[in-house]
């Protein structure tokens, strides 16, 4: 029987610009993906009937809303695939947090059975395929640190230096959908100009959330005593940028007991591209 074990990493959004509201709802965005050396772990085992079936920490969503069994089957659909696969899923990642595990794990999946299945479908198929799982699916599938535009479809690499990262995830929920129909959220910065800076952005979505939950504001305050930190995504996870592990480990084990966290340096490649890949050599 084939296994093989590849990572969905957490991605962070050092930045995130709202350009404008679409007149389907969803919004032009601008924001900078990077993604960490840390996420959850997935095992594929290759099975000759062409049942899919999911195991391990699914944390109560169920098989067929869970966005790993939902990419599995919409690949299977695509290609007509005759084999099926068993998944076991090791959940790092907080759910609902805005390091986009949910959205990593269907990308993960798309690629791990793109190769196993041998559907040899091209990066940008699999983008497509993604993209009507989740707006962050296909930054995953492309898996390079990028300034994404759009609704997160048009992706420009972009090299960054290494840091380190505290990631601290505050025990609160954001919906998403609630963030973005929400009439506070401002909607209107303008787009990036050539030779924009990092130190000149912003997440648009923070303070409104920062209003919204109290834990949130709390976090990035006592986050902001360790260096430059911001929020990630939609919330509600914050992070600080520390220039190595000591530094960065140092704030995790100061963390509040009420919190969680986890440190990891950000890679110009997505982990699971490099762990495909070593494997296919
Ligand atoms: C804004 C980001 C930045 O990374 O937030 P996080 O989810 O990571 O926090 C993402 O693009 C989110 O992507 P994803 O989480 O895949 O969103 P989806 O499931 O496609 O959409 C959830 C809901 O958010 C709203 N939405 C999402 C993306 C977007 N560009 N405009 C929107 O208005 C829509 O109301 C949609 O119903
Ligand atoms: N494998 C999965 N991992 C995480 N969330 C999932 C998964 N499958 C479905 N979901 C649903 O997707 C929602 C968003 O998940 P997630 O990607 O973790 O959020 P975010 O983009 O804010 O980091 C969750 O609240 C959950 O209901």
């Amino acid at each position: 029987m084939t296994s093989v074990s590849i990572t969905a990493p957490a991605k962070l959004n050092l930045f995130l610009h709202i350009n404008n509201k679409r007149d389907d709802g969803y919004h032009e965005l601008e924001t900078l993906f990077t993604f960490l050396d840390f996420g959850d772990e997935l095992t594929f085992t290759l099975t000759n009937d062409k049942i899919i079936s999911l195991c391990g920490d699914t944390h109560g969503i169920p098989q067929h809303d869970n966005l790993i069994y939902k990419a599995a089957l919409a690949l299977q659909s695509y290609k007509k695939v005759p084999l099926g696969v068993n998944i076991k899923l090791i959940k790092k990642l907080p759910m609902g947090g805005g390091v986009g595990g949910g959205s990593s794990d269907a990308a993960t999946t798309l690629l791990t059975l793109n190769t196993l299945w041998n559907c040899q479908l091209t990066i940008a198929e699999l983008a497509n395929i993604g993209v009507k799982l989740g707006a962050d699916v296909p930054v995953f599938i492309h898996g390079k640190t990028a300034v994404a535009q759009g609704i997160g479809e048009k992706l420009t690499p972009i090299e960054l230096p290494k840091k380190w990262y505290c990631v601290v995830f505050p025990n609160v929920h954001i919906s998403t959908a609630e963030i973005f129909t929400h009439p506070d959220l401002p909607r209107n910065t303008p787009k990036l100009s050539d030779g924009w800076k990092l130190a000149e952005t912003q997440n648009d979505c923070e303070a409104l959330v920062k209003k919204l939950n109290s834990e949130v504001e709390k976090t990035l305050l006592w986050l902001l005593k360790y260096g430059p930190s911001r929020m990630t995504g939609t919330g509600a996870c914050c992070f600080v940028e520390l220039d190595s592990q000591i530094a960065a480990q140092r704030v995790l084990n100061s963390l509040p007991s009420c919190w969680q966290g986890f440190v990891a340096p950000n890679t110009v490649i997505s982990p699971a591209h490099t762990q495909l890949e070593a494997r296919l050599k």
